[in-house]
């Protein structure tokens, strides 16, 4: 028997104008519960049962530039398919936030892809821009965190960088939040952590298609 997929909907996100707002003014925002407990504990027990060749060693780059190099990123990835019944209602929740930035703040975002990601104890992902300026569609990551009662000495913390290279946040990878930043503006790493550490990574985009050819994704 199949259980029925969640129902996800934006909890906070999208009627709380104070997020929208603070995306607008600072170029981020940390949202600690965005999603349901119960939904993110669905998520959570997806992708901890998920087998082994669900996953891929995660790269650096795109299409023709891509490369593995595990002195920079050591997590393993999985980018979500519509195909996938938990996959999918994750992919039309930031759908629905997608309309709702696009109205709220008129960024035009065209499309969103986003994959899953697990850091085994001791990986980490090194300080690094998520996009170029102007050499990238890429316009706002979004990093939602699936562990639960993860605590201060688990580490892992995502930690966000300033102009000037200093720390403007150390984020705990805590079940439910949702972390929002302009991609090509903000330096961030992930610290090495003691536990399995999984979140779901991704990326709303401006469509730069040229001559009726869809930019590819990735
Ligand atoms: O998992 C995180 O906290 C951030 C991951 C990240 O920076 C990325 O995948 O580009
Ligand atoms: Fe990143």
């Amino acid at each position: 028997m199949t259980t029925a997929p969640p129902v996800l909907t934006v909890a906070d996100f999208a009627t709380e104008s104070i997020a929208v707002d603070q995306l607008a003014q600072a170029g981020y925002v940390i949202v600690p519960n965005f999603l349901a407990r119960e939904h993110c504990q669905q998520l959570y027990d997806y992708a901890l049962n998920l087998p082994a060749q669900g996953w891929q060693q995660a790269g650096i780059g795109r299409a023709d530039n891509y490369t593995t190099n595990s002195a920079v990123r050591q997590d393993k990835i999985r980018w979500l398919r519509a195909d996938y019944h938990y996959e999918n209602a994750y992919l039309r929740m930031m759908d629905q936030l997608r309309l709702e930035l696009n109205r709220e703040l008129f960024m035009g975002l065209f499309d969103y892809e986003c994959h899953l990601a697990h850091y085994p104890p001791g990986a980490f992902y090194r300080k690094h821009l998520d996009a170029f300026k102007g050499r990238s569609n890429r316009i706002l990551t979004t990093v939602f965190y699936l562990n639960p009662d993860w605590q201060e000495q688990d580490g892992g913390q995502l930690v966000i960088y300033g102009e000037r290279g200093e720390v403007l946040e150390t984020v705990l990878p805590e079940a439910g939040k949702l972390v929002v930043f302009l991609s090509d503006v903000f330096v961030h790493e992930v610290l090495p952590g003691a536990r399995d550490r999984f979140s779901i990574t991704g990326w709303y985009r401006l469509n730069t298609s040229i001559g009726g050819v869809v930019d590819p994704t990735r």
